[in-house]
């Protein structure tokens, strides 16, 4: 875990006086440890003279990106994230977001010369640290104006323009324990008000944010989301984040986990540890008859509240040390995963006295991306429009 009290102010890196719309294809994305995520703007208000200049390259790429919803075995795009009829950079459009492992980017820089991108003149927008890792690869074989931004600053970006945008973007559960009931509820987030955000992604970051300018990078941890997945593999033999989330929503954690009552008989009264808490991760699993009555699925769901458990614990932590009432998760570990995010809701109201809410992001991993378009191509108009959405 490190700590990182320095204070970084976020700047933009062009004023919006100064920026020159880039052309068309419009694309940010966000090379991460595990994923890669894409996003696309899809221009619906082309002239009759732009359809003639556009070109059957970037025609293609228009159609291939936006009647799919599969690319390949690995490359998805999450329709039900899209945004429709927005305004960006003075125009309207669609914003697709897409996704693929990380491990596949050089086959995607493949299929991007394959696809002719490199005989057009076009910048592209990059953050995550695959900006940095990519960009010889990328600018040596496509040609192209490689734009890097930092991923935390558009981070905090994409949050404050998705925020304003959609109403439906930050959430919290009502009753999280209660999986019966929905209990999921939208809320108008101000981002003017110190809080905590917490990015789930292949490790953790957290942050402490003033406003959209002020922003510390507080805490982080290495158990992280590719901590859940690399030990479910290992423990379970499954293959991916959909199987691993689909087992541990299977299982039962108490086989594998020792809880207090297991340690007290009951309640350890004395400082108020309940007795159905963990008291040691995974602290069955050194007998032998537990170790075989303990199925995949439990040692997937074990594993799952041992990262949770962590991650809830730094948060609150910090929230504490920092004095804040609102905890913002976001990343692509709480993609397909509603049981996380009730846990983690459940863990701060619990632990909180409901003092300190666990508030959740319905475009999970990709704000990032969508920061780092916003540093190159929107401008002020865009946020008015955003905020009157
Ligand atoms: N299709 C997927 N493949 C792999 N990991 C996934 C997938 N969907 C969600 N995840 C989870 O999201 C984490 C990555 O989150 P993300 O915010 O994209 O981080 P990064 O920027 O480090 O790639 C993974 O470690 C895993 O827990
Ligand atoms: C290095 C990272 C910022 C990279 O971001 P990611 O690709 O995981 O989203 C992140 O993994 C992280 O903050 N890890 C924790 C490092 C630590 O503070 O211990």
């Amino acid at each position: 875990m490190s700590t990182n009290s320095a204070s970084s102010t976020v700047n933009s890196q062009l004023s919006s006086e100064h920026r020159n719309i880039p052309v068309f294809p419009w694309f940010a994305i966000d090379i991460g440890g595990t994923l890669v995520k894409l996003v696309y703007f899809e221009p619906l208000d082309l002239t009759p003279d732009e359809i003639l200049t556009e070109g059957d390259i970037l025609m293609n790429i228009r159609h291939y990106l936006t009647s799919n919803r599969a690319y390949g075995a690995e490359g998805f795009r999450d329709d039900a994230l899209e945004l429709t009829n927005i305004k960006l950079g003075g125009r309207r459009g669609n914003l697709h977001f897409i996704r693929f492992p990380t491990s596949q980017m050089h086959n995607f820089i493949d299929l991007c010369v394959m696809k002719n991108l490199h005989t057009l003149t076009f910048q592209v927008f990059a953050t995550g640290g695959g900006a940095y890792k990519f960009e010889q690869d990328a600018v040596e074989k496509l040609k192209l104006t490689w734009r890097k931004c930092d991923e935390i600053e558009t981070l905090i970006k994409g949050l404050s323009y998705l925020s304003k945008l959609n109403p439906n973007e930050c959430f919290y559960y009502e009753e999280p324990e209660n999986n019966a009931n929905l209990n999921k509820h939208s809320l108008k987030f101000d981002m003017n008000k110190p809080f905590l955000l917490v990015n789930i992604g292949s490790g953790i970051s957290i942050l402490h944010v003033e406003s959209e300018t002020k922003v510390r990078r507080i805490s982080g941890t290495s158990i992280g989301g590719a901590t859940f997945l690399g030990l479910s593999c290992l423990l379970t033999d499954c293959s991916s984040y959909e199987e691993a989330i689909k087992l541990a929503s299977e299982g039962d954690s108490t086989k594998v986990d020792k809880l207090v009552r297991d340690i007290y008989g009951g309640d350890y009264d004395r400082f108020g540890l309940p007795g159905h808490i963990v008291a040691s991760s995974f602290g069955h699993m050194n007998a032998p008859d537990k170790r075989e009555q303990a199925s995949k699925a439990d040692l997937a769901r074990a594993t799952l509240v041992t990262v949770l458990n962590n991650i809830g614990s730094i948060s609150m932590m910090c929230a504490r040390t920092e004095n804040v009432d609102r905890i913002l998760f976001s990343g692509s570990f709480l993609r397909i995963n509603d049981l996380s995010m009730r846990i983690l809701a459940y863990a701060m109201d619990y632990w909180s006295n409901n003092e300190i809410k666990a508030i959740f992001l319905e475009h999970e991993g990709y704000f990032s991306a969508v920061g780092c378009l916003r540093e190159f191509i929107m401008d002020e108009n865009d946020l008015i429009a955003a905020s009157q959405h």
